[in-house]
């Protein structure tokens, strides 16, 4: 067993429903009790100290200890395409993202990819995700090869299409239908990882690729199903067109059985109230990803028509279109996307960001009952926050007055450079020099 010392900030429920001040869990001078990879007791750490005398002690209280992070919506093979600025989304698919999609075909250029899509994620203190995977089963193979050696929760699956994109990535049913057997056969359930079904999105996937999807949805129990949805206009526009006789681009998921409780839908940024209903009534989840709408310039996330029909919403990084892996920087950008809506906007403090960044991932993952907060029975996975001496961001913890305005502090100024350690289900990934 370990004992970690640390001033321990985290969300025990949700601020959308619950007093905000209320939500939030801060416990100073802590101590965190961990055996096997799970916290057993938590509590003033003078207390656990005496009833463990001859625990190793771990002292982190310079910084903060936060739950590791969730981030909904990644893709593997874009870590090298970060930063197409100037484009909107179906151009950036073309010229930016899915030539270097294309390249993942070669499997010794897909495992570089991976360990430098892993080390970023881990380097940003994201310690579980649902990762878009590529459209090349060895690649997917080598994804899952490389998460299992550093024991991550991933959830990640092969992308099919079978129209519109580059002929290397395009697969058709059949394959589509015997590739994501094997995948699911291999690696679903496997330590901590999990298979997503994952149709690149209804613009690329004919409807006989969207019955695959969903006879492969039957093909193990707790599978999940991703993909994106009316992120831009223009695709929005030419999703009605391929799909006449759907109600909407939701629907052209919906009609083949794909919206359901472990459906996790990228962006959602132009969604008619329908459905909105629809989502809600599936209690499917939107993984809401701030700097890939503001970078591609997809639209202003309407958070406050999801959470008033119940629809569940946490947030993605969506790297390579999002700018990085830090879900700090995505949980800055969606308050100040929030804050422009104005009146339409909901004011999301301290406590949202930090709940939408663990808490509400964990949950539309189906996790929260082991990541997403530091409490007694969870995993520890953990993120240990501790700027530079005499950084801004340390400047500016050392002046908090309180764990919420530290919180705010966080989000303002953090970056993977203050990421002194991870810990996933209690082992250290990430060890900071000098520590
Ligand atoms: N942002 C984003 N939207 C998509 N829609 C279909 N594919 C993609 C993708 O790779 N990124
Ligand atoms: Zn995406």
């Amino acid at each position: 067993m370990t004992l970690y010392r640390a001033l321990v900030v985290d969300v025990a429920a949700n601020p959308f429903t619950t007093e905000p001040s209320a939500a939030l869990r801060a416990d100073d001078d802590a101590g965190l009790l961990v055996r096997d990879g799970r916290v057993v007791e938590r509590g003033p750490y003078a207390d656990l100290r005496r009833s463990h005398p001859d625990e190793d002690t771990v002292d982190l209280r310079d910084g903060v200890l936060l739950p590791g992070f969730v981030d909904t919506h990644v893709h593997y093979p874009q870590v090298r395409a970060i930063g197409g600025l100037g484009m909107p989304l179906l151009d950036w698919l073309r010229d930016c993202a899915l030539p270097e999609e294309a390249r993942l075909a070669d499997n010794a250029y897909a495992a570089v990819v991976a360990e430098e899509f892993l080390d970023g994620l881990v380097a940003a203190g994201t310690t579980t995700a649902l990762v878009f995977g590529s459209h090349f089963a060895d690649a997917v193979d080598t994804l899952f090869t490389a998460a299992e050696r550093r024991g991550l929760r991933i959830t990640a699956g092969q992308v099919v299409s079978d129209r519109i994109l580059r002929d290397e990535l395009l697969t058709t049913p059949e394959v589509a239908l015997s590739e994501g057997r094997k995948l699911i056969e291999r690696w679903h359930g496997q330590d901590r990882l999990r298979y997503a079904v994952t149709p690149r999105f209804s613009l690329s996937a004919s409807e006989p690729l969207l019955d695959v999807c969903a006879e492969l949805l039957d093909a193990a129990d707790g599978l999940f199903l991703t993909s994106h949805v009316n992120e831009n206009g223009a695709e929005v526009e030419e999703v009605r067109a391929l799909f006449p006789e759907r109600r909407h681009y939701l629907d052209t998921y919906a009609h083949h059985g794909l919206v359901g409780p472990r459906t996790v839908l990228a962006h959602n940024v132009h969604p008619t109230d329908h459905e909105l209903d629809v989502l809600a009534d599936a209690r499917a989840w939107v993984a809401h990803c701030p700097t890939s709408n503001a970078a591609l310039g997809s639209g202003l996330f309407p958070l406050r028509r999801h959470l008033e029909r119940g629809v569940g919403v946490a947030l993605g990084s969506d790297v390579g279109a999002g700018t990085g892996f830090s879900l700090v920087k995505e949980g800055l950008q969606a308050y100040f996307v929030q804050q422009l809506l104005g009146a339409e906007g909901v004011p999301l403090s301290p406590v949202h960001l930090l709940h939408l960044t663990t808490r509400a991932g964990a949950e539309a993952l189906g996790l929260s009952d082991r990541v997403g907060d530091l409490g007694v029975g969870k995993e520890f996975d953990a993120v240990w926050l501790r700027p530079a001496p005499s950084s801004t961001l340390a400047v500016n913890l050392a002046h908090a007055k309180d764990a919420s305005d530290l919180l705010a502090r966080v989000f303002a100024l953090g970056t993977p450079a203050d990421v002194a350690g991870v810990w996933s289900a209690g082992r250290r990934l990430i060890t900071a020099s000098g520590t």
